[in-house]
């Protein structure tokens, strides 16, 4: 067993896996949930689906396992017409949730750095993404 692997830990790793995604997640899910907003896109969700919504998208900003075999991003969110400004609160909820937990400033910094990343295939395009 060589201990010697060149890839460092992922921030999913740091952060305490799978456990810390699911305390992360249900912080977040309150969050988006209260938030006036942004409760409607998920009003025909069921709430399983909503916590899996939840979990697989902060696995997959913290560079987690992508054990995700649905649909592409943008498939899933182009008929829902998120604007930029809906995209950021949901942003902000994730960097407050992350913040409220603990999570290190570098690995904020870097989840912040994927959001950028994945706008264009979440917010409605022709939206004026900047693309
Ligand atoms: C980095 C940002 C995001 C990621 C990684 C993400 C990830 C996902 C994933 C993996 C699914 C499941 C797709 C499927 O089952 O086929 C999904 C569905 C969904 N997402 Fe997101 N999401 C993001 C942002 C958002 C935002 C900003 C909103 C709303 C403001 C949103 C609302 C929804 C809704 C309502 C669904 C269910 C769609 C349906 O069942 O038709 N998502 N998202």
């Amino acid at each position: 067993m060589t201990v010697t692997e060149e890839t460092a830990p992922s921030h999913y790793e740091r952060i305490g896996g799978a456990a810390s995604v699911k305390a992360a997640v249900a912080l977040f899910y309150d969050k988006v949930l209260a938030d006036p907003e942004l409760v409607g896109y998920f009003a025909e969700v069921n709430m399983a689906e909503q916590r899996r919504h939840l979990a697989l998208m902060l696995t997959v900003v913290l560079g987690g396992p992508n054990e995700y075999a649905g649909r592409e991003l943008a498939e899933a969110h182009q008929p829902l017409n998120i604007p930029v400004a809906h995209y950021v609160m949901v942003g902000e909820h994730l960097t407050a949730t992350l913040t409220e937990l603990g999570v290190p400033a570098d690995i904020i910094t870097d989840v912040q750095v994927v959001l950028e990343k994945v706008q264009d295939q979440v917010v409605a395009q022709g939206r004026g993404t900047g693309a």
